[in-house]
């Protein structure tokens, strides 16, 4: 098993994250608990960053929020000289309510509300990413009937089908989001862009996918994006001065995941820009990227409580944990693969193979298939390993479970940042259809 970040056995023979020993963690904040490793969460960010500047490369990182926004973890990217992409009005409140720079916020959305592009402009927000032809109209029309102006950046679509699940595949032409690259549309919406005489156009936008283990697709996009401004320039003069590239860079999630490291991806990223606006005669430009799952993925570990147990007789054994789909619904949507320990006896030997199944009413409501465990007891601490992006974003009250807490740790402490959802919080929105009949 290989651990990430801080994450070590301690001489309990107990699993210790940011020198906190998780049972501890488990026993004060109650389970399931999302527990983040922070120390890994800035070493991650700072070695994004300090790849741009060893390649002295005019550069923003931006923290895609999606994978976990909570106004500690917003505050967090802005402790760390962080950019911040958000895509709802929520994740930007978010993000404001945390008192981050509005002009580092770059606001993204396949379907952006007007209400949403005004909260955007009025707060001073530093680029909006514009996805469509009704969302470039509606933000022509706010900038004149506001008299205010915003950045942009074009959102294209490349039509490049990176290796990585269906459902977070994102630049093939056939996809809800951007503008074609080749089918004319992108073309178009420079025009409209540029001769609007309210929008900024700072430059053009492509995010291929999530969790890609190769460079291959970046690059790719990066040739058909830069062929096209080859003929913007000629025949629009048109220079972009940001190129923002997405996100998507893999992390490991089990043995099966070989990703390279991050900044690999970037070297690689930035040769190939280089390259082509050479070949093109043509000033490198800004580089935006925009990484959510590898600034945060393995920085986060869910604690769960065993409960009951099933055995199917010469077929398998489920072992059931306090939470599941509603705390971490990528085995359901994605069949998301993931290792876990026994966090109060990480180093005992395997006894058994079971089936970490979640509790919520669903037979797809399994964390993990068939894992070697040690013999668990009832009410053991199962630590489920980076489920720090996609989890806490993703969580619902599918069958009114309320959402885990979330817990920073750090050189020795424990800081709650998200507290626990009540039964109470289950009910606060509802109202009734008669008044409460008291039972006698
Ligand atoms: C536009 C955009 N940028 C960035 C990201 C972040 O991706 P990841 O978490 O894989 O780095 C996503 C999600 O795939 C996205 O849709
Ligand atoms: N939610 C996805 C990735 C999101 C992609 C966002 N464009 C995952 O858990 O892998």
């Amino acid at each position: 098993m290989q651990f990430h970040g801080t994450a070590k056995v301690n001489q309990k023979g107990h699993l210790e994250i940011g020198s906190v020993d998780t049972i501890k963690l488990a026993e004060e904040f109650g389970t399931p608990l999302y527990v983040y490793d922070v120390a890994l969460i800035r070493e991650r960010a700072r070695s994004f960053k300090e790849t741009f500047e060893t390649l002295g490369v005019n550069a923003q990182v931006a923290y895609a929020s999606k994978a976990f926004s909570t106004v500690a973890m917003v505050q967090l990217a802005a402790e760390e000289g962080l950019s911040l992409d958000v895509v709802s009005g929520g994740e930007l409140y978010t993000a404001l309510a945390a008192g981050f720079p509005a002009g580092k916020i770059h606001f993204h959305g396949n379907n952006k509300s007007l209400q949403e592009l005004d909260m955007a402009i009025e707060a001073g927000i530093g680029c909006v990413v514009v996805d469509n032809f009704d969302e470039l109209e509606m933000l022509v029309e706010l900038c004149s009937s506001t008299g205010k102006s915003v950045n942009v950046l074009l959102r294209v679509t490349p039509g490049i089908e990176a290796h990585t699940h269906d459902y977070i595949l994102t630049g093939q032409e056939d996809s809800k989001f951007g503008f074609g690259l080749e089918n004319g549309q992108a073309d178009k919406a420079l025009l409209e862009a540029m001769n609007s005489g309210s929008v900024r156009l700072l430059g053009l936008h492509c995010h291929i996918g999530s969790q890609i283990f190769e460079t291959t697709g970046f690059l790719l996009a990066a040739r058909k994006i830069y062929a096209k401004l080859n003929e913007w320039k000629k025949l629009y003069g048109f220079e972009p001065k940001v190129l923002n590239l997405g996100g998507g860079f893999g992390i490991r999630y089990t043995e099966e995941d070989n990703p390279i490291p991050a900044s690999r991806y970037v070297v690689a990223i930035i040769e190939e820009v280089r390259e082509q606006a050479d070949q093109y005669g043509m000033v490198v430009p800004e580089i935006w990227i925009e990484p959510g799952r590898s600034l945060v993925g393995d920085a986060g570990t869910t604690l769960y409580r065993t409960g009951s147990r099933k055995e199917v007789p010469d077929i398998r054994q489920y072992l059931a944990v306090d939470g599941g789909m509603s705390d971490n619904i990528r085995p359901a949507l994605y069949q998301a693969k993931y290792e876990a320990v026994l966090a109060g006896r990480v180093l005992a030997k395997p006894e058994e193979t079971v089936a970490i199944a979640g509790k919520c009413c669903e037979s797809g409501d399994m964390l993990i298939w068939d894992i070697p465990l040690p013999k668990a007891e009832k009410a053991d601490i199962l630590a489920v390993f980076c489920t720090g992006a996609y989890g806490y974003s993703m969580a619902n009250n599918y069958n009114r479970i309320p959402r885990p807490a979330v817990v920073f740790v750090e050189n020795g402490e424990a800081k709650l940042v998200v507290k626990r959802e009540t039964f109470e919080d289950m009910v606060r929105l509802d109202l009734p259809l008669k008044e409460r009949v008291k039972s006698k």
